[in-house]
Formats: C-alpha cells, sequence, structure tokens
C-alpha cells in the first residue's frame, strides 16, 4: 500500500470503510467531528451493544464519557512514580512463575511467546487498578486474564452471529433476565473492564513482537544490557529515558503495529468533505492507513528496514520523538482528544518487562522458521504456538 490508498475504498463483510489519508487526520477529525463517533466504531467491533444495557453506543465525544480517559492521562500518570516498585516486584515475581512453568531443554528453557507475554503483563497491569494486594488474589489475576481473552472470542462469535440471535435482548436477556442488573455497581464494574479491555489487550500483543525481535537481534539484546547497565538503580525517570528502548520500542510497532488502520470512526450521518469527495455515506466507517503514515519514505527513509535506532540517528522530522508520542506519523495511539490516555501506562510495562527479560536471560527462537503472526481483516496477531528459549545470564 503507499499514500494513494487515501481513496481506497474497501468493501468490508456488512459496512463500509474507507481509508483516508489525503485529507489529514485533523482535518478529517475536526471537518466531520459532528458526525463521526470513535465509540459507535468500538459498540460494532466487539458487540458492546448486544451486551450492554444503558451504553450510548453511537455518543460523539461527551465530556462526562471523557472523564476516565482524562483522569487515567493526567491523575493516573501522576501516580506512576509511586506505583512503579509495586510493578517492578510483580515483573520480577510473574517472571519468575512463568519461567518455572516452561520446557528444560539441555540449552535453556522453552516457553510459549505469547502465552508467557500476555500473562506477565496482566499480572502487572493488575498492580496499576487494583493495587497489590487485591490484585494478588488468584481468582481475580486469573479472570483478568480470562477477560480480555473471551472479549475478542467474542468480537469474532458476533462478526458472524446473524443479527437477529445478536439483537440486544436476546443475548442481553439471557445475561441479565432484563433486571436492574447493569444500574448499579455491576453496571460501573462494566466500564473498568472496558478500560481494562483496552489496558490488557493491546500492550501484550506488542511485546510478543519485541520479544520476536529481540530472539532474532542478539546484538540489540547486548546494546539494550549496556544501556540499561548504566543506570544505577532502575527508577521510573530513568527508566522512562532510555533512548535505545524507546526507539527500538517505537521501531518495532511502527513495522508490526496491531492494525494497519488507525483513528477509526463511523459516519452516524450521510457527509461529505468540503473537497468534494469523499462521500461518506451515514453507517460507513472512515479510518487512516496507519501502515501508509508510518511507511512514508519521507519521515521514514528506507521505510521496511528494521532500524532499531532510527529514532535517534535519522535525519528525518521523527528524530527524537518518543514512542508516547500522539502524531500523525505514528497513529496507533490514535488521534486528537481521544487518542490513548493509557500510553504512557502501557509503555512503562512493555520497558519493564523488557529490562528483567533481557537482563536475567538470553533468548532465542526455538524454531528459526516457526509462524510468528496471521492476519485477519486488518488486524495482525501473533501466534499462540511460537516459542522462545531463555537462558539464565550468567553475571
Ligand atoms: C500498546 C498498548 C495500547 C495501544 C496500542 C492502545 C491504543 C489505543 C487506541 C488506538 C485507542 C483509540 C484512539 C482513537 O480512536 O483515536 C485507545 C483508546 C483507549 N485506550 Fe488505549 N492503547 C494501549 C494501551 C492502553 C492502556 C494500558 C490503557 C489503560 C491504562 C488504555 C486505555 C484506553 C482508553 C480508556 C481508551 C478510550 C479513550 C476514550 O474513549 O476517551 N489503553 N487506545
Amino acid at each position: 500500500m503507499d499514500t494513494e490508498t487515501l481513496q481506497t475504498i474497501v468493501f468490508w463483510t456488512a459496512s463500509i470503510l474507507y481509508a483516508i489519508n489525503g485529507l489529514g487526520i485533523d482535518t478529517f477529525l475536526s471537518e466531520a467531528s459532528s458526525v463521526l463517533s470513535q465509540r459507535a466504531v468500538y459498540a460494532d467491533m466487539f458487540g458492546f451493544k448486544h451486551t450492554l444495557n444503558n451504553f450510548n453506543h453511537n455518543e460523539i465525544a461527551q465530556v462526562k464519557s471523557r472523564l476516565l480517559g482524562r483522569l487515567i492521562q493526567v491523575q493516573g500518570v501522576n501516580h506512576l512514580p509511586k506505583i512503579f516498585p509495586y510493578l517492578v516486584k510483580r515483573v520480577e515475581q510473574s517472571l519468575d512463575e512463568q519461567v518455572a512453568l516452561g520446557k528444560t531443554r539441555p540449552d535453556g528453557i522453552s516457553l510459549p511467546v505469547a502465552c508467557t507475554v500476555r500473562t506477565i503483563t496482566s499480572r502487572v497491569m493488575g498492580v496499576l487498578f487494583f493495587g497489590e494486594k487485591t490484585s494478588s488474589s488468584p481468582i481475580l489475576a486469573d479472570a483478568l486474564l480470562r477477560h480480555s481473552k473471551e472479549m475478542v472470542s467474542c468480537m469474532a462469535a458476533f462478526r458472524i452471529t446473524p443479527s437477529f440471535l445478536s439483537s440486544g435482548r436476546f443475548v442481553h436477556g439471557i445475561l441479565t433476565s432484563e433486571s436492574e442488573y447493569w444500574n448499579g455497581p455491576e453496571h460501573l464494574a462494566q466500564t473498568l473492564l472496558g478500560v481494562w479491555f483496552a489496558a490488557a489487550h493491546q500492550p501484550w500483543m506488542n511485546l510478543d513482537f519485541i520479544i520476536l525481535q529481540l530472539c532474532r537481534r542478539p546484538d540489540i539484546q547486548d546494546a539494550l544490557r549496556e544501556e540499561i547497565d548504566t543506570l544505577e538503580g532502575l527508577t521510573y525517570d530513568k527508566l522512562i529515558e532510555l533512548p535505545l528502548l524507546d526507539s527500538f520500542i517505537k521501531e518495532t510497532v511502527r513495522l508490526h503495529p496491531l492494525d494497519i488502520l488507525a483513528v477509526r470512526r463511523k459516519a452516524l450521518q450521510p457527509y461529505t468533505f468540503t473537497s468534494g469527495s469523499p462521500h461518506i455515506p451515514a453507517g460507513a466507517t472512515v479510518a487512516v492507513s496507519s501502515y501508509d503514515l508510518m511507511h512514508n519514505s519521507t519521515d521514514y527513509p528506507s521505510s521496511n528496514d528494521f532500524q532499531p535506532r532510527r529514532f535517534i540517528d535519522t535525519e528525518s522530522s521523527v528524530r527524537g520523538t518518543k514512542f508516547t508520542e500522539v502524531s500523525e506519523k505514528f497513529p496507533v495511539w490514535g488521534y486528537g482528544s481521544l487518542a490513548c490516555p493509557g500510553r504512557f501506562h502501557a509503555s512503562i510495562v512493555m520497558k519493564l518487562v523488557i529490562a528483567h527479560i533481557v537482563m536475567r536471560y538470553e533468548m532465542r527462537l526455538e524454531d528459526e522458521k516457526a509462524r510468528t503472526f496471521w492476519s485477519w481483516e486488518t488486524f495482525i496477531m501473533p501466534y499462540e504456538s511460537t516459542r522462545f528459549v531463555v537462558k539464565e545470564r550468567t553475571p
């Protein structure tokens, strides 16, 4: 794909999806702000309208519903340095647990990449969401781990279920017996689980691709060790500033985004952009091609090459930009006022997990030829069966 994909019209199973890069994300979002809904996209994608009552799935952008996001982004980030030591403890503990579950081989311990990073990420995020004590309950920890997996299964199921079967009354009636269930604390819990899904689902998949990259590149493992070794004691402030770690993560995510589209918005009414095109019918989804934006050869010279130091060394405009930065050149966090409020949480958890794994183990793929990812619609997903071998480093 290239930037000409702007006017690409992709016919999807039920709705029409337009990839619009030529307008620029700013124009696309500001011009059509009164008719485009982010929430309606996720409601369709995850089937919320079938399972959540009182959920205004066609909302455009109200201050009240953004409150949680604002809290995460402002208050949540302010608290990260204080929570950091508890996160470190949980990473160490869950890494030990996962390694103990691995298969011993003459050259190390073999572990499934996806299951290992998913479990560690979920355990660490659990501390952020529920505190050290509550999140250490094995029942809660397992339920949290299962939740995002089951959400993804529901998402796939609702995409293929005939609409009369997945209608709100049918499924909701079974789940709740049409009671007041969703109006009380359970409604609050459901909202929290919505944010939990946002937090638990994506970081582990990014980490999966990062571990695969590290396995293929022992030189990067060494370079990261050298960088982390320069720190005297791992603190939040020091970890977020490590340039190679940040650039390496950002480059891996640039080349392996989980979705080749970004900033998806559903048109609640028909809309024609002032330039005269494109015309978006009501019910269609509009998005930008993150693939094209992140392969643009002006910002990313030799854009298909993996360059772990790209954001440190390049002469292009992306030099010095950080993983957590929201930009048209890196739209994985979305864009504008609805951009992901949890990106600082995601970044610190990912950095902590990588730092601990590379400092304790050397790693490689169990089978160099194993398939590592598959795609579904516009999504790219890690294979569950890919394994890596970790070997304890000698100090
Ligand atoms: C690598 C990990 C993550 C990625 C790639 C990611 C990406 C995104 C994207 C693309 C959006 C939609 C933005 C838009 O449509 O413009 C979003 C929304 C959101 N994310 Fe994340 N996210 C990640 C981790 C997290 C974490 C750890 C949290 C919570 C601590 C979180 C909480 C949220 C919430 C609450 C929203 C909805 C915001 C709103 O509607 O105002 N995300 N995320």
